[in-house]
């Protein structure tokens, strides 16, 4: 498979090419409008998403509802397109104004905080979920929480004992939080920012329920499955670290407490899943447990030093409508974009043309791993 996206955040609308996804596949509208809506929840957001209501327009590659096995192209408008566009001189840290103008010969920062923008990830969710709706074939969901707002936390999954039936309780939640107690909690601080003139990061656990064993491969660096998955999450903006498993806690775990025992009941499992469900670049049939770091985000109301791109004098760094804190929706896009990435992966093993034939080779496959 392959994608590609394309539109300003100002700009008419966005548009994305899907190619690879097999033919007929029932393509659910209402779900993908869904996951746009869930992408745009969360305290701390932005008024720009009241203006917003995201919506796909499917232009190719769906017929009478089901995939024709054509590349599938999708636009959003963007309806919060309407507003005077300034010039940004007074570079903001930590976003694209000023790197991208040196690169690219601008005068300012605006070509390119409008593709470097985050509005770009309503078209990965709306690609992602067509992959979504493909792993629900194969009885594969994803889900995601928030797992720490501004060092406010909740506890993760795997290790600390939330039962993973309760997952989808995030999604009640405005801000993807499956505890109410801490979801106040995160709102108060998220509101506090917010007063503060400042802005707040955190952390996303994604997991992948279901998968089989067998996706991603150990025989080279550009074929493992954590390898694949860790750039996709880093390419989502503002995420600056990934972790599968245990994660950064396995430099002070003891290697008989962090590996996860193999154990056989009609199949091999794991006493544990301290590897997050990959080992080698492979998944091992275990959850694939991942967790992402957002940065805060970089546009501030009390503007930090910066200097002006003409004056060369010292400014403070320009203010335009923005978050304080989207790490809720930074959740739903991580989701998507793992969707893409297993469904990927889930092609280059089982291959197919058409779902009726993926299914056929996946059945078949599962028979073989019963046989061991
Ligand atoms: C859902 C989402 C919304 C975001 N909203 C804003 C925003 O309103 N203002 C802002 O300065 N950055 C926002 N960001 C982060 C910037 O887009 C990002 O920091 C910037 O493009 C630089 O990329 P980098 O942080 O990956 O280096 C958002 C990120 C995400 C995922
Ligand atoms: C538009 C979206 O997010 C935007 C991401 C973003 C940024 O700099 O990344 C800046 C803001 O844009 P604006 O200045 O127009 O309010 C966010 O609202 C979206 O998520 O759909």
């Amino acid at each position: 498979m392959r994608f590609l996206t394309a539109g300003e955040s100002h700009g008419e609308s966005l548009t994305g090419i899907i190619e690879g996804i097999p033919a007929n596949l029932y393509i659910d509208i209402d779900f993908i409008n869904k996951e746009l809506r869930r992408r745009q929840k969360g305290f701390g957001r932005s008024s720009r998403m009241k203006i917003e209501i995201d919506e796909v327009n499917i232009l190719s590659g769906v017929g009478n509802g089901f995939t024709t096995g054509n590349p599938i192209t999708i636009s959003i408008e963007n309806k919060g397109r309407n507003i005077e566009l300034v010039e940004v001189i007074k570079p903001r840290p930590g976003h694209g104004d000023l790197v991208g103008a040196l690169k690219y010969n601008q005068k300012g920062g605006r070509n390119i905080l409008e593709r470097a923008s985050a509005r770009e990830t309503a078209m990965r969710v709306a690609l992602g979920s067509i992959c979504k709706l493909f792993l629900k074939e194969f009885d594969i969901e994803i889900y995601s929480h928030v797992i720490n707002i501004g060092g406010i936390e909740s506890k993760t999954t795997y290790y600390t004992g939330v039962e993973i039936e309760r997952l989808a309780e995030a999604d009640k939640s405005n801000i993807q939080v499956i505890d109410e107690k801490i979801e106040e909690k995160m709102i108060g601080k998220i509101q506090e920012a917010m007063e503060e003139g400042d802005t707040l990061g955190g952390i996303i656990e994604v997991i992948v329920k279901n998968p089989p064993v067998g996706l991603g491969s150990h025989s080279s660096w550009d074929m493992k499955l954590d390898g694949k998955l860790a750039a996709a999450i880093i390419s989502i903006q503002g995420i600056k670290a990934v972790e599968f498993g245990l994660g950064g806690k396995a430099s002070t775990t003891k290697g008989s407490e962090f590996h996860d025992e193999i154990i056989y009941d009609s199949k091999f499992r794991r006493k544990t899943n301290n590897a997050g469900g990959i080992e080698a670049g492979i998944s091992n049939g275990e959850d694939i447990v991942i967790r992402g770091t957002m940065k805060p985000i970089p546009t501030l109301k009390k503007p930090l030093d910066t200097i002006n791109i003409i004056s060369k004098e010292k400014a403070i760094a320009q203010f335009e409508r923005s978050d304080v804190c989207a790490v809720p929706s930074a959740s739903i896009v991580m989701e998507n974009v793992v969707a893409y990435i297993i469904a990927d992966e889930f092609l280059k093993k089982f291959g197919g043309n058409f779902l009726e034939e993926t299914k056929a080779n996946y059945n078949n496959y599962l028979k073989y791993l019963e046989s061991r």
